[in-house]
């Protein structure tokens, strides 16, 4: 029996901070992964989707510049050479963050952790690899296990030529047609990747719009952008049944449309990987999505801890790694108080980017809050103008004559994500502005014009 100050779950972004943290403060750590170090995100998610989107990007600027006039041409990304790039990146980078968090002494695991109960005191941990069953107790416990792509009845993906995310991330060839079922940050990022090798892409969205957690200004001129791609969306439309035919995936949809692609991806959210964790051993629990339950210290039970996306509260590496940083300040009694997550940015990347800090216009109206908007039009910026990029919107939410939301369509936006986070979080108004000084001339411009310009009442969910 090996004991431990601390065993981590999980070797994605919020479990490998937690644990480097805590080692660095003296801790004796243990951190247990099952597939690959640096989690989801590294592997599967973040990094390698942005590799993808990082060759085609330039494409749409060239074409930006095609419609002035000013050039012509194309590029030609090499698919096979980008895969391999992607898979030896993350595959290098996974291997240096293993050798950095063994040189921070932290022992690591490679298998499956579950939680066993009590022992001697403390909490045990089995962890099972291929060879062998090993038994670890902590004195506490990090749950940072992360979520898997969801699926349901009539929408299961066969890895042949119904996909999930993973799949469509390691397909050899681009697929001469792609349906993406849900058009939420995964589906939009993959349609606009795909759109750009040369796939015919469809896109099915259940919600009235697509990106429907945010406002329908912002969605609408996002889907104007991906018409103009020539990508085909289905918005208010629920995929029924998508199954392998004859070499190809076929979809029905609710009203008995059947659409054909040569592949499918299903992207309709995550599930959390808690189904054998056994966290109730541990005096912990699930909510009725199968999240760990946390309270505001993020414990499900005393000393158990869950972190990231396994806690359900937001689905964003950032996220993990913030809760991961509360978390180990709370074991080493750095810190008593609640979690506060602060506004919380996030982003859709791609050719046309969505942003956002904080809340949305329609969050705010459906709980009854008086709303004010203010905006700026990209095309108003110098650097939007130069890039061909002007497209878009930046969008204030004001209640209470504070800024509650910031967000903006258009190309590069999501480089315009921390300032906003700053703006909000420092709670500046108009009156402050004249505080920060922004250089001249950068997207960035765009954010004082937008605080600046004049307000109108919002009243349209
Ligand atoms: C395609 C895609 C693109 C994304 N893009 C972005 C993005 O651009 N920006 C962003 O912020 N977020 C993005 N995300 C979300 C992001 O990947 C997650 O929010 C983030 O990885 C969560 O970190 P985590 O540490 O909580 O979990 P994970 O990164 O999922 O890590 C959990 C790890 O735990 C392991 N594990 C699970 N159960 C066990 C067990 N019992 N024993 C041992 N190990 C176990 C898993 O194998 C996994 O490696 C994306 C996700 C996907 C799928
Ligand atoms: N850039 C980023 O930060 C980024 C990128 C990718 C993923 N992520 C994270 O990963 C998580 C998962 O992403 P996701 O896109 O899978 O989930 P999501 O929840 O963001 O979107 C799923 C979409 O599928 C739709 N949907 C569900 N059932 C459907 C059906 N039967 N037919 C048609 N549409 C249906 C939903 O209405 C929703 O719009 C997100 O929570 C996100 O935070 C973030």
């Amino acid at each position: 029996m090996q004991s431990y100050d601390v065993i981590v779950i999980g070797g994605g972004p919020g479990g490998t901070t937690a644990a480097r943290i805590l080692a660095q403060a003296g801790k004796k750590v243990a951190l247990i992964e099952d597939k690959h170090w640096g989690g989801t995100c590294l592997n599967a998610g973040c990094i390698p989707t942005k590799m993808l989107l990082g060759a085609t990007v330039p494409q749409s600027l060239l074409h930006a510049q095609e419609r002035v006039r000013l050039a012509q041409g194309s590029i030609q990304v090499d698919f096979a050479a980008l895969q391999n790039r992607v898979a030896r990146f993350t595959k290098g980078t996974s291997q240096t963050l293993a050798k950095t968090l063994l040189g921070l002494g932290i022992t690591l695991f490679e298998g499956i952790g579950v939680c066993a109960g009590q022992k001697d005191g403390q909490a045990c941990i089995q962890v099972t690899t291929d060879e062998s069953l090993a038994e670890l107790t902590g004195k506490k416990v990090i749950l940072a296990c992360g979520t898997s792509s969801a699926s349901f009845p009539g929408l299961v993906p066969d890895h042949n030529n119904v996909l999930d995310s993973t799949d469509l991330l390691r397909i050899p060839a681009v697929p001469e047609s792609l349906i993406v079922v849900g058009a939420g940050a995964i589906g939009l990022e993959m349609a606009d990747f795909f759109s750009a090798m040369g796939s015919a892409v469809t896109v099915v969205e259940a919600a009235p719009h697509i990106a429907p957690t945010e406002d329908a200004d912002i969605a609408k001129e996002m889907l104007r952008a991906l018409t103009k791609k020539g990508i085909a969306c289905h918005e208010g439309t629920k995929a029924k049944n998508l199954t392998s035919v004859d070499g190809k995936a076929q979809l029905e949809l609710e009203d008995g449309t059947v659409i054909t692609a040569a592949k499918a991806l299903i992207a309709v959210g995550r599930f959390p990987n808690t189904k054998t964790l056994a966290v109730d051993s541990l005096g912990g629990s699930l909510t009725a999505r199968g999240y760990v339950q946390v309270d505001e210290t993020l414990q499900s039970a005393p000393g158990l801890y869950a972190i990231g996306d396994v806690n359900g509260l937001t689905l964003l590496a950032h996220a993990a790694e913030h809760q991961a940083a509360y978390v180990a300040k709370h074991i080493l009694g750095e810190t008593e108080g609640a979690y506060v997550p602060g506004p919380v940015p996030s982003c859709v990347y791609g050719s046309m980017e969505i942003m956002r800090v904080g809340k949305t216009a329609s969050e705010l109206l459906r709980q009854g809050k008086a709303v004010d908007v203010s905006q700026a039009a990209l095309s108003a910026n110098p650097i939007a103008q130069a890039s061909g990029g002007t497209a878009g919107f930046v969008k204030i939410v004001w209640h209470d004559g504070q800024i509650a939301g910031i967000a903006a369509v258009g190309h590069g936006v999501s480089h315009l994500v921390t300032v906003a986070q700053l703006l909000i979080k420092e709670g500046y108004t108009e009156s402050r502005l004249d505080e920060v000084m922004f250089a001249h001339p950068t997207l960035d411009e765009i954010m004082p014009m937008a605080i600046r310009a004049p307000k109108s009442t919002a009243s349209k969910i």
